[in-house]
């Protein structure tokens, strides 16, 4: 089953197009990595996939079905923290905000939640600083607590915006790892990212974006399409990416 499908979206801001002719299918069960230039319109993609932007034109369907009907099967991690990180609040109590809305009607949060909220927790490995200010932490522990908030949910598709934007490399390894984990445990993943480095070796298929879909495919990006889609050759080299030195630099990271 098709866990999302998108065809022929297009969506424009003021006159200037954001999303052109979007045919996009994702596999239940797959860990997609988007990719594309700055303003190339990942974050404005994952919006409309949650529903919460509608296209001008085209068809959404999350398992067959439109965003606004598909509640609780998606879970977000925005690109940027949707809360202040210095707010005197603890890792359980962020995480216990991805169980608002299903609690009970006037209901505090039921020994489930809390047993759903420990869960979330200890998949991404910080049960032990449940207790622990958001203010305290490092900012791969804060993208796991964030990553915790959407489990918490029970969702069956994740969707990611940059989760390892100004983290360094050996910690985006460790997210990425926890990622691939979430995704063997049935979750579907789609995560954008300008990791480019790292993604192709966790990932079952990779979308790049500008505007419109360039390629999405099991292999890498052809150079010249990478190119293409960056406006620019990517010449800096390293040997981290043996079959393609070129793609390891972290193109148009903000
Ligand atoms: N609410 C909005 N109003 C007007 N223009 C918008 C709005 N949201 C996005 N855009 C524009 O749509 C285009 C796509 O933006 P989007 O944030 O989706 O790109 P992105 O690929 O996520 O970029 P980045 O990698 O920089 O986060 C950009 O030109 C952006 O300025």
């Amino acid at each position: 089953m098709k866990a999302i499908e998108l065809k022929n979206v297009s969506l424009s801001f003021d006159g200037a197009d954001a999303l052109k002719q979007i045919d996009l299918s994702i596999d239940e069960g797959s860990f997609v990595g988007l990719v594309g230039p700055n303003g190339g319109g990942k974050t404005t993609l994952l919006k409309i996939i949650l529903g919460l932007i509608k296209p001008d034109q085209g068809v959404v369907s999350v398992f067959g079905r439109p965003p606004e009907k598909t509640q609780g099967k998606i879970g977000y991690v925005p690109q940027y923290s949707d809360f202040d990180p210095e707010f005197p609040i603890n890792v359980r109590e962020v995480v216990e905000m991805g169980r608002l809305g299903r609690t009970g009607f006037f209901n505090r949060f039921s020994k489930k939640d809390k047993e759903i909220v420990r869960e979330s927790l200890e998949k991404v490995e910080m049960a032990d600083l449940m207790d622990r200010r958001i203010s305290d932490l490092s900012g791969g522990q804060h993208q796991r607590v964030l990553i915790a908030r959407a489990l918490a949910t029970r969702p069956e598709i994740l969707l990611l915006d940059e989760p390892t934007a100004s983290i360094d490399q050996k910690i985006k390894e460790n997210i990425y790892e926890l990622l691939e984990t979430l995704n063997e445990s049935g979750i579907t993943i789609l995560v954008s990212t300008h990791d480019t480095g790292v993604v192709y070796s966790k990932m079952t298929s990779i979308a790049c974006i500008n505007q419109k879909i360039v390629y999405h495919g099991e292999d890498e990006i052809p150079l010249e399409v990478f190119e293409e889609a960056y406006g620019a050759p990517v010449s800096i080299l390293s040997d981290e990416h043996p079959d393609h030195p070129e793609l390891n630099q972290n193109v148009g990271e903000n």
